[in-house]
């Protein structure tokens, strides 16, 4: 990166950890999740270029497989991704949790604000990207994408067996509800505090804040920042990057 494209420390750089080490078992033998290909390109790539294509995000630090650093370091060096972004990898651990702890801890000291970001959202638009970082830049301490959810949510008692018929404990009101995305945007030492004091029993970051007593607030995701999960989710994926090429005139 060149001197006069780096942004300044002044600005307040961003950096986005991008946990990418995950299996990807839902999702049905394979290789590692982020490393298959979403129209050809792994889907890791697409993640990063997502956050890369916000011009506040200086670094992308790509959490990886934990056998998997130097494939990943080859796949970011033989795609094309912005010069004026910095890349790192690093390997990542057993749970989701823990490898976005081995991503924060390779952090430069001069970030202040970091992003969390799913490799499995690849398709991520830029201007969800950037509403996250301008909620944390107006001193938002957490700040998540969000969606109102369509289908009505019922809590159960969960069942012993697998496919058991599960009692209905209750209705939440759905009004109430919002189904959160990624990235999740920090303040870097409240996130950094939250890792090291809260234990891995969580499926995201902001609810690591949520139990220090911080508040998470929540801006308007997008449709298209939904987790490739299940095998449906990569034709929706392919069908999304179709319906671009389209309206991008390819
Ligand atoms: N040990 C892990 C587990 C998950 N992740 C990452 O966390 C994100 C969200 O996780 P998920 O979608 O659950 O991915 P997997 O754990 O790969 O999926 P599965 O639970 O189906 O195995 C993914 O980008 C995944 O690569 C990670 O970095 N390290
Ligand atoms: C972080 C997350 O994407 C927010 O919705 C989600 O909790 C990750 O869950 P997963 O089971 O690890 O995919």
């Amino acid at each position: 990166m060149s001197d006069e494209s780096r942004p300044s420390p002044a600005s307040n750089p961003v950096a986005a950890v991008i946990p990418a080490a995950g299996r990807g078992v839902r999702l049905g033998p394979g290789a590692p999740k982020a490393l298959r290909a979403l129209n050809g390109t792994p889907m890791l790539i697409h993640a990063v270029r997502a956050l890369a294509a916000s011009r506040h995000v200086a670094l992308v630090i790509v959490v990886a497989p934990p056998d998997g650093a130097a494939e990943v370091k080859s796949l970011l060096d033989a795609h094309a991704l912005p010069d004026r972004t910095d890349f790192l990898v690093v390997p990542g651990g057993d749970s989701r949790q823990e490898s976005v702890r081995l991503g924060l801890d390779a952090l430069p000291p001069e970030y202040g604000i970091v992003l969390v970001h799913d490799a499995a959202r690849p398709l991520v638009p830029v201007d969800t990207v950037d509403a996250v970082i301008e909620a944390v830049r107006d001193g938002a301490a957490a700040v998540v994408p969000a969606l109102p959810l369509a289908d009505t949510v019922k809590e159960v008692e969960p069942a012993a067996e697998p496919d058991a018929p599960e009692p209905v404990v209750a209705t939440p009101e759905r009004a109430r509800l919002r189904a959160v995305q990624t990235p999740q945007g920090f303040d870097r030492a409240t996130l950094v505090r939250a890792h090291e004091s809260v234990g891995d029993q969580v499926t995201d970051d902001a609810s690591m804040v949520e139990q220090l007593g911080v508040t998470v607030v929540a801006v308007p995701g997008h449709e298209e920042a939904f987790k490739v999960t299940r095998p449906l989710d990569l034709v929706l994926a392919e069908a999304v990057l179709a319906r671009r090429r389209l309206n991008d005139g390819f």
